[in-house]
């Protein structure tokens, strides 16, 4: 099966300092890779180098351009616009349209013409997350997706992440720490844990 994301022996690092080593797999359409681990293992930076937001130190990312999104705990909403305007202008910048089913996809129908400023939390986190459903991209990079979203809310985004993304012919790497209840096996970062000042520097750095 052809892989859409390869990730080969991939080394990263936050603020400077390693934090995961030896990190390798694949993803073909249809799959998904859950990411699990204690707060710190380094989920987040892995998700940010996979994306291509920061550099790996070594170690190979292997996916088209221009296929991938990232969502990470920010909501990315003008709050100014309308949740529908919101869409819009999403759809807009990836020169797509919007589809009219999102709105019913993800609960929000009736706040389609509402500020999106004037949103609860667990409302502008559906609108992020439909975002993804506008935008198009096949490899998605999600960080801690549900976080604000109540248990009606989570199985609304794991079904749209299983019937439509998924079984679309997408892919997804997701860092949480609840079961989202998606056919993905899980990969904990915890064995992967850079090794201990294996490359934190000399003091020629400081010099
Ligand atoms: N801006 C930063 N500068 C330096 N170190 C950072 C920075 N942000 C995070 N770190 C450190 O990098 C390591 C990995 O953090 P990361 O955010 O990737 O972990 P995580 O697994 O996503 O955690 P959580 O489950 O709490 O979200 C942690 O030790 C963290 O303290």
């Amino acid at each position: 099966m052809t892989a859409l994301l390869s990730v080969r022996d991939l080394r990263c690092a936050r603020g400077g300092v390693p934090v995961l080593e030896r990190v390798s797999f694949d993803l073909a359409v249809g799959q998904a890779l859950i990411l699990r681990g204690p707060n710190g293992v380094g989920k987040t930076t892995l998700l940010r180098t996979l994306a291509g937001l920061q550099p790996a130190l070594s170690g190979e990312v292997i996916c088209a351009e221009g296929v991938t999104a990232y969502a990470s705990h920010a909501d990315g909403i003008k709050t100014a616009l309308t949740v529908a305007e919101n869409l819009s202008f999403w759809a807009q910048v990836h020169d797509r349209t919007v589809p009219d089913s999102v709105y019913a996809t993800f609960d929000l129908l009736a706040l389609r013409d509402r500020a999106a400023g004037t949103l609860s939390a667990g409302q502008k986190r559906r609108v992020g997350l439909a975002r993804l459903a506008v935008i198009g991209r096949p490899v998605l990079f999600l960080d801690e997706p549900t976080v604000s979203l109540d248990a009606f809310s989570v199985a609304m985004f794991a079904g749209w992440m299983r019937d439509v993304h998924l079984a679309g012919g997408g892919c997804a790497v997701i860092a949480t720490h609840i079961d989202l209840q998606i056919d993905a096996p899980t990969l904990d970062l915890t064995p992967f844990v850079a090794a201990a000042d294996a490359d934190g520097g000399s003091d020629a750095d400081f010099l």
